[in-house]
């Protein structure tokens, strides 16, 4: 990574801040754990394909993990280095652990959500959520693609297998998957559904089902399970998304295909996370929270 600036060296740590960013990731990962029916996925209602863990395992998932999203984002603040950003990952990861008895809840959200907690961190007063991605991209970019890479994983399985990129290349690129298409689907829902709680951010992970390459996809269903995925996904937005007026029935029945097929868009579901985390810090209107 680029050395920090001699501004950024010169701002104190704001650890007011770093608690407002790590609010903000716990506050998405509830929205994204609300939103209902999202396909395949966990939620208040159900537990979707998932048969080893449910809401209140990811609510407290999401708790266990805030004082880790603070230490990325002050760490972010002091211009860290990747290994430094990846040591308190690992450690977040160690905490989940703890607190499911040994279920992967949030491995991706902690890796993305971490990573633009620390990006925020270091736009400090100026964050420019437009820009959270790229400032991920520019600093630990290179690092993320070339550090080390679990022998054994589902995200690395599939990239030999596949060559799928996954949560690294997502994060190396910017995050491109969450500025092109998360947020303008999360705006169009809005305005499709303004009075709606759910509309928006089901919108929004449509249209990431749509398009993304995800790994728990191809790892639970192989090519053919991502491809249907994606072309249900996209059935449901040529039929005007949650602007149609069956919008829910036609997401619960998309939902029920999901189950019955045992298909899951984790990866997805944490992009839809990050969207609505740059989206809140977004409309914080900077982070100048008193000391
Ligand atoms: C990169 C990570 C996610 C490991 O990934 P890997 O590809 O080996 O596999 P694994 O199958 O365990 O997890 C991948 C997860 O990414 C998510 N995901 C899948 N596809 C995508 C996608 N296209 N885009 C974004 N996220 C995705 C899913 O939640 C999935 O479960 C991560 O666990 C890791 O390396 N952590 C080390 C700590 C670290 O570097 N942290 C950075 C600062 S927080
Ligand atoms: N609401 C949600 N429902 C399901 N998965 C989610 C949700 N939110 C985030 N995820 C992401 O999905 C991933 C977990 O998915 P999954 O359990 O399919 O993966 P796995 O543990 O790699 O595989 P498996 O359980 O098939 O052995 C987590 O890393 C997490 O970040």
């Amino acid at each position: 990574m680029a050395a920090p600036s001699r501004r950024l060296a010169a701002i104190p740590p704001r650890p007011e801040a770093s608690r407002l960013i790590a609010d903000c990731a716990v506050d998405a990962l509830l929205k994204e754990l609300d939103a209902w029916p999202k396909p395949g996925l966990v939620s208040r209602i159900d537990s979707g394909s998932h048969k080893d863990m449910d809401a209140d395992m990811l609510a407290e998932s999401a708790e266990a993990l805030r004082p880790f999203f603070a230490e990325l984002a002050l760490a972010g603040q002091a211009g860290a280095a990747m290994g430094e950003l990846r040591a308190i990952g690992l450690r977040a990861e160690t905490a989940m652990l703890a607190a499911t008895g040994g279920v992967n809840t949030h491995r991706g959200a902690i890796f993305g959500l971490g990573l633009l907690c620390a990006a925020a961190g270091q736009m400090g007063r100026a964050i420019v959520p437009s820009g959270l991605g790229e400032v991920v991209r520019r600093c630990w970019g290179h690092e993320i693609m070339r550090g080390p890479v679990p022998l054994f994983s589902h995200g690395t399985a599939a990239l030999r297998q596949y060559g799928a990129g996954g949560a690294r290349a997502e994060a190396a690129s910017g995050f491109r998957s969450v500025h092109d298409i998360g947020l303008p689907a999360l705006r169009r829902g809005r305005a499709l559904q303004p009075k709606d709680r759910d509309a928006a951010a089901v919108h929004a992970c449509f249209a990431l089902i749509a398009r993304v390459q995800d790994t728990n996809l191809l790892h639970r269903g192989g090519v053919s399970g991502q491809r249907m995925a994606a072309t249900m996904a996209d059935f449901f937005l040529r039929c005007g998304g949650v602007g149609n007026r069956d919008w829910r029935a036609r997401a619960t029945a998309a939902h029920a295909v999901f189950v019955a097929l045992g298909l899951s868009p984790g990866g997805c579901a944490d992009l839809l996370a990050m969207t609505l985390f740059v989206d809140t810090v977004g409309s914080l209107g900077g982070l100048d929270a008193p000391q």
